[in-house]
């Protein structure tokens, strides 16, 4: 890499050191991608993340955030195209910033993601040359996503608009249909916001804390293909929205309920906590794994399941599960993996902090007849500690603990009880390498466990995220 003159539409300093400062231009080769997204390349030694490049690009960047050790650049020209950049199916991928990868080829996406989990687990893990398998790839790079949830807006022109927020910013970016999303979903979100443009629904206002509706939420069954609509409101009541509901549920015959959320915050989260079903009924049903699920807008569940599935297959293979076995699953949501396990298993134990997802995880349970498995409403933090109380024998211990939790990772607590528990197996599944890679350092350097090896999938192709599974065991 070195410093260039940009055919001297750029400030470029004579002096190496000059070239480090805010607003010089530099060429830089992509040799990796970051975390965030960012393409990552060296300049003397010196790391610069820039957005929107493709590993094997050169580029030439101006620098606009400058650090003595990294900086942060904004791609001016490519100079030379790396093979692995590729033109993006979306046509406002360039603007939107749901998808950070749409321009890099899938097998480049998944060789970063592969190096993001091996590089976090070495660097915070403290763990040299981790066991990590070949990461498994989604079937679908697009198409994939069964949620769809898009804020609203109305534009300048008085149309109402619905899509995802640009980078770093609060202004939408209209779409009509989005690559990511399961197509069936697509049909749905033109009609329905031209709909709710017809009845003259205000829309809400975030910086002016008024008006109506904030989004507008599309669920879909992967396997049974019913759609579930939520509409959030910061009112609880919107006129005539019962008529409009059932006119939705006539007109798509996939479609089997429309609910209303009642969010009045002023606040980022998409939902509040009141949920009406105003047609049709509250949930969709599909099938995960062997089991049925009813599903809800208002808890979590895997918006890519087809790679959740297999997934989860090769979890249960590499358990190599006798049917004699006593497994908790903490974070367990609705019961996505506890329930499909719970087949394989002697006892399940499903410990979650959403009671509306812990009603649906018993409702899942009976619906598929499983009757050797409880949920239990409860921070993993308080429930850990007390398993003999939820239905674990006396004196016995679970053989597998499975850990879930969202991108934060554990509390200190959760692994210290773990560690004094000390379970024959502990399987985490994570969403954030560098917080399960921190996890990991504390249960490895506790003499006890030993990280078996690692498991990443991709859930979230065309994104820079990455979920991973780490199988430890107790040694000795
Ligand atoms: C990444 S989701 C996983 C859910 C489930 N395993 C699945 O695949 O559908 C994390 C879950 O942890 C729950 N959660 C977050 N903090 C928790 C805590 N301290 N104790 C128990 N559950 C918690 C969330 O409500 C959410 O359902």
């Amino acid at each position: 890499m070195s410093a260039t003159n940009g055919q001297n539409k750029y400030p470029v300093g004579d002096r190496q050191d000059e070239n480090w400062q805010q607003g010089c231009a530099i060429e830089v080769a992509i040799e990796d991608l970051s975390d965030t997204g960012d393409g990552v390349g060296r300049y003397e030694g010196r790391v610069v993340f820039v957005p929107d490049a493709v590993p094997g690009d050169r580029l030439l960047v101006r620098l606009v955030r400058v650090k003595p050790q990294y900086a942060n650049g904004k791609l001016l020209e490519v100079l030379e195209r790396s093979p692995n950049r590729i033109r993006p199916h979306c046509i406002v991928a360039d603007k939107c910033g749901g998808c950070q990868w749409q321009s890099v080829a899938y097998s480049a996406q998944l060789q970063a993601k592969q190096n993001l989990v091996t590089q976090a687990i070495a660097r915070i893990g403290g763990i040299e040359n981790p066991p990590v398998e070949t990461i498994l790839p989604s079937p679908s790079p697009f198409g994939y996503r069964n949620k769809a949830t898009y804020p609203l807006s109305r534009s300048s022109s008085g149309k109402v608009q619905a899509g995802y927020y640009e980078k770093n910013s609060h202004h939408l970016v209209n779409i009509n249909q989005c690559p990511v999303q399961d197509p069936r979903l697509n049909p749905l979100l033109a009609e329905v916001k031209q709909d709710i443009q017809d009845r003259g629904w205000s829309i809400y206002n975030e910086t002016e804390h008024r008006g109506n509706l904030r989004h507008l939420a599309l669920q879909i069954g992967r396997r049974t293909g019913q759609i579930l609509l939520t509409l959030v409101s910061a009112n609880r009541k919107l006129m005539d929205i019962e008529t409009q509901a059932e006119e939705w549920l006539s007109r798509y015959p996939d479609l089997v309920g429309v609910c209303l959320n009642y969010n009045p915050d002023r606040t980022n989260a998409i939902l509040g906590e009141e949920t009406r079903c105003v047609a049709g009924q509250p949930y969709f049903v599909d099938e995960f794994a062997g089991v049925q699920l009813q599903l809800r807008s208002d808890t979590f569940f895997q918006v890519n399941p087809e790679t959740a599935e297999l997934l989860l297959e090769s979890i249960a293979s590499r358990l190599e599960l006798q049917g004699t076995e006593r497994l908790v699953d903490a974070y367990c949501g609705i019961g996505t993996f506890t329930l499909p396990l719970a087949k394989r298993v002697k006892q399940a134990i499903g410990l979650e902090i959403n009671p509306a997802a812990i009603a649906i995880a018993q409702e899942n349970a009976a619906l598929n007849g499983l009757t050797n498995v409880s949920f239990h409403g409860g921070s993993v933090e308080k429930l850990l500690p007390q398993l003999e109380n939820l239905g674990l024998p006396a004196g016995e211990k679970p053989d597998i603990v499975l850990l879930d939790p969202p991108r934060k990772g554990c509390d200190r607590s959760v692994l210290d009880t773990l560690i004094q528990i000390a379970p024959q197996r502990i399987v985490y599944i994570s969403c954030k390498p560098a917080t399960l890679a921190r996890d990991l350092k504390i249960l490895c350097d506790s003499g006890i466990y030993r990280l078996s090896f690692l498991q990443p999938a991709d859930f979230f192709p065309q994104t820079s995220h990455v979920e991973a599974v780490a199988f430890l065991v107790a040694e000795g």
